[in-house]
């Protein structure tokens, strides 16, 4: 067996995964929803039942509408208002991805959410670099290596970006990688927020803006040549500016842009499905992108609403596009590229970690 070989269900769980885009208010495990929520008498859950509670967000979720998507986030957010929650949930997370696979991962989070009962923004980034610290500890202990940095979202629809990006900046080096924007897509261009991006352009920080999900070309031209975003959050309708009725697809100029430039896609297949941009995962525009060898990058975005994992998500591209160990490492070598860590701890990660694993399992 070899590299262009199918990869069995259980070496997909092995193999080597980086993830560039998991929100960390949409990973929580049900039983810690509960959990939290007996603990500060939250009583807005619709159900108590972990197994109950899983089934209700992923099919509140399926609404084939962000905005109906995004309501959901009301609970996760509702338990998250203290340190030590706001730990737990990321000490968990951390140790998800690592049983998942995922040897390394950027996980963003909003710190206005998390103010409603006092915290600082500092508090709420501390804990939560705190959490993961923990959560990487733990994962050792059981031989899963993984790195978990953070990106910090502003909302489209509210007014704390700058404060956000400031974090950035005082963060860098200290657990946050970047900036994103998040929130519903309609209605809120990141252009009302380009002083922000400015901002983050003079400080040399790294930041990434959610586009093209709910909304189409013009949002994610707005994000690259207006904002001067460095990779896309989902960017799934890039595949409105490639005609596919001749012999060959005729990439538009803001795809050949994208392409040719190299900027990643982060794509997020699953919760595409749940929020309308596709029907079935064999028609979602991934395994397009991936033939014309766009920086395609493959990402769970909400693990709980979406009922995913990395390896999940991995299992359906080789089930929907034939992919081969080859295509899971393009992709993990690509999130690897993309990523906001220095240039040489990127290489390291991918030349000592993801290669020879994947030569190794692949040749089983
Ligand atoms: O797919 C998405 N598109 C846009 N916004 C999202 C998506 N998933 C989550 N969030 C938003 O990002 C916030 C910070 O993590 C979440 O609270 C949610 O409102
Ligand atoms: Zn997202």
């Amino acid at each position: 067996m070899s590299l262009i070989s199918m990869p069995t269900d259980e070496q997909i769980k092995r193999v080597p995964k980086a993830l560039l885009h998991d929100h960390l208010d949409g990973g929580l495990r049900p039983q810690t929803i509960i959990e939290l929520s007996q603990k500060i008498g939250y009583k807005k859950l619709p159900t108590q039942d972990p197994e109950k509670l899983a089934i209700w967000f992923e099919e509140a979720c399926n609404s084939h509408s962000l905005v109906r998507y995004l309501e959901t986030f009301a609970h996760t957010v509702a338990v998250m208002q203290t340190k030590e929650a706001i730990i737990q949930v990321a000490r968990e997370c951390a140790i998800d991805l690592a049983r998942d696979g995922v040897v390394y991962a950027e996980v963003r989070g909003a710190p206005e959410l998390f103010i409603e009962q006092g915290l600082t923004f500092d508090q709420v980034i501390e804990a939560t670099t705190e959490g993961y610290k923990q959560g990487v500890a733990e994962a050792a202990k059981e031989g899963k290596k993984i790195r978990v940095e953070s990106l910090l979202c502003g909302l489209r629809q509210n007014d704390k970006s700058q404060q956000t990006a400031e974090s950035v900046v005082k963060y860098r080096n200290k657990g946050v990688v970047g900036f994103d924007i998040a929130g519903p897509e309609d209605g809120f261009p990141p252009t009302k927020q380009l002083d922000t991006f400015e901002y983050l352009r003079k400080e040399n920080a790294h930041f990434t803006i959610h586009a093209g999900e709910a909304y189409g070309l013009p949002s994610i031209w707005e994000a690259i040549q207006i904002c001067g975003a460095e990779r896309i959050g989902h960017g799934v309708r890039i595949i409105d500016d490639i005609d596919f009725s001749g012999s060959t697809p005729k990439l538009g100029p803001l795809a050949s842009y994208i392409r040719d430039r190299r900027i990643p896609l982060e794509l997020c297949p699953t919760s595409n499905l749940q929020t309308g941009a596709a029907k079935t995962y064999a028609q979602h525009p991934i395994g397009q992108l991936a033939k014309l060898r766009f920086r395609v990058t493959l990402n769970t975005d909400n693990r709980l609403m979406s009922n995913t994992s990395m390896t999940n998500e991995m299992t359906q591209c080789v089930k929907s596009f034939d992919w081969k160990f080859a295509d899971l490492q393009r992709v993990t070598i690509n999130s690897l590229k993309s990523s906001f860590i220095p240039f040489e701890e990127r290489l390291e990660i991918i030349e000592k970690i993801v290669k020879p694993a994947y030569a190794a399992i692949s040749a089983e």
